[in-house]
């Protein structure tokens, strides 16, 4: 090659690099280092105005793009790629803390159907959530015309709408969003463990029916006074409009006392302000936060503890509650069980049920919920408690609970929501409950052992049965002690060999 040749070369890349260092330097060249460092060439870009400077001295998008090997587009980037659903023989294929890298010669001999799949969530569903976190709802929500409106105005006695400080998504709600509920209708249902009160809600943040089963028996004493408040929904109880009528109120569930063809009291907002305040001695009503479950509620399915604990939910608040009698406190009496369960429309998490039967799948292959939650591109937990907190303030029940669960972002939740928690009471699977008296003849502290010839006779879940057990149960709930931070002692911590896989 000759010698003038490398020497162009070399110029040339000299130019290069100067035109480069242009580029990234921190602030954009001035018309003097252009004319006086640069060749032709840059002399020529100078003309035209034509480079502009870079902020980043590394493109991401450049580097994922030059990272990766396959296709990734500018419609890719920010996705977390991992292998490799349809990749069947890649070794941990769902799970990429356990992929290991496969020889290229397999590789060549075959041709996988798709190497990557992308953690991030389905762009439907971002812009649903996003909406939902910027308070414009992806869904139509309930109008005013659809939902006569609420007409009371917002008042202390009246507050079925968040308050200013409250968490999470409502924080985020320009004023004219702020979350509302409405009890649309309630009516009573008996069920094994006794009557309840089951509340059907409407609001304005998504057009689910939220509900509310209501525990409170003395309500349908009419000759008895109550000792505590009747639990009693406000936007239920309000005038809706001036030409409501009694039967209209009484349709709608806004009534006292128990109905029949004899008896029917439609209520008036006023009749909750006459309540006596709950006596000292009366334990806080006892609440369930429950997300819906069609699965283990509906058809019994073993692989959650859902049916069974929305079951031993109602039979705990519906228990009767000894208190020491108010004429001789060395005596005791016993009133009716007081308390709610809110029956938030989540189903599995928060991510629907198709995604939770896909995610069954996936914890077939061996992934536990939360990795299984994650691979299909969905947080671990999606749900949300601001809708619960406003049925519980709507409910009266704002002012001191006592709430069964396990679950410690329940808790907080709650708690940012305004709802006063006095107590935690745990939810104890009934076959762990059986299993560790069984084998160690004691309770666990604060609970009661089940009881099972008393659940037997009360028929307890749809499939009559009264607890749920197996390898898949176990395997659930383990994974909800050590990966979602459950406030369950595991068998296993407390001397029992069975659940240490
Ligand atoms: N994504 C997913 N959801 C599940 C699975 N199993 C049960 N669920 C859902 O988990 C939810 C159960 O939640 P809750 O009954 O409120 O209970 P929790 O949050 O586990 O906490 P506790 O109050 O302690 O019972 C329901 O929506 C079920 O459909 C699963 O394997 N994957």
């Amino acid at each position: 090659m000759p010698h003038h040749h490398d020497d162009r070369r070399i110029e040339d890349s000299l130019a290069d690099l100067a035109l480069l260092d242009l580029l990234t330097a921190p602030a954009p060249p001035s018309p003097a280092d252009l004319n006086s460092n640069l060749t032709a060439n840059v002399k020529l870009q100078k003309k035209h105005h034509a480079y502009k400077r870079r902020d980043a001295d590394l493109d991401p998008l450049l580097l994922a793009a030059a990272a990766s090997y396959g296709h990734v587009t500018r419609n890719h980037y920010a996705h977390d790629f991992f292998p490799a659903v349809g990749d069947p023989r890649a070794e941990g294929a769902y799970d990429w803390t356990k992929w290991q890298p496969e020889d290229p010669a397999a590789r060549q001999e075959r041709k996988p159907r798709l190497k990557y799949v992308s953690r991030q969530a389905p762009r439907s569903q971002r812009v649903k959530q996003e909406s939902k976190e910027n308070g414009t709802t992806g869904s139509e929500p309930l109008r005013c015309a659809d939902n006569l409106p609420l007409s009371p105005p917002k008042t202390s006695t009246a507050p079925t709408t968040a308050p200013a400080s409250s968490a999470s998504s409502s924080s985020h709600l320009p004023p004219s969003a702020e979350l509302e509920v409405k009890c649309m209708a309630r009516t009573r249902v008996p069920t094994p463990h006794g009557p309840v009160f089951l509340h059907l809600y409407h609001n304005n943040r998504d057009n689910k029916e939220h509900l509310a089963i209501v525990v409170d028996p003395a309500q349908l004493q009419d000759d008895v006074p109550p000792l505590a408040p009747p639990i009693r929904s406000r936007s239920l109880d309000a005038v809706w409009s001036d030409t409501e009528t009694d039967m209209d109120r009484i349709t709608r569930g806004a009534y006292v006392g128990r109905l029949s063809p004899e008896s029917q009291k439609p209520s008036r907002p006023a009749d909750q302000r006459a309540n006596p305040p709950s006596m000292d001695t009366i334990p806080s009503p006892l609440v369930r936060i429950h997300s819906e479950c069609f699965t283990g509620e509906t058809i019994g399915s073993m692989r959650c503890d859902c049916g069974e604990q929305l079951d031993e939910a109602i039979r705990q608040i519906s228990r009767p509650i000894a208190i020491p009698s108010p004429s001789d406190p060395s005596q005791s009496i016993t009133i009716p069980g007081r308390g709610a369960v809110v029956y938030l429309r989540q189903e599995g998490r928060g991510i629907g049920l198709l995604s939770k039967i896909r995610a069954y799948n996936l914890q077939d292959l061996g992934h536990d919920t939360v990795t299984a939650n994650l691979m299909l591109g969905h947080k671990a937990d999606e749900r949300g408690y601001a809708i619960a907190g406003a049925i519980l303030r709507d409910l009266g029940l704002d002012e001191g609970v006592r709430l069964l669960t396990n679950n410690p972002d329940k808790m907080q939740a709650l708690e940012q929501e305004g709802i006063r928690v006095v107590e935690r009471v745990p939810m104890v699977p009934r076959s762990w409950q059986r299993r560790q008296h069984r084998e160690h003849g004691a309770e666990l502290v604060g609970v009661r052992v089940h009881d099972e010839e008393d659940e037997r006779e009360k028929g307890v879940t749809m499939i009559g049965t009264g607890e749920v057990y197996g390898e898949d149960l176990d395997k659930y709930l383990r994974t909800k002690v050590l990966r979602m931070g459950h406030m369950l002692p595991l068998l296993s911590d407390l001397g029992h060999g069975a659940e240490s896989n």
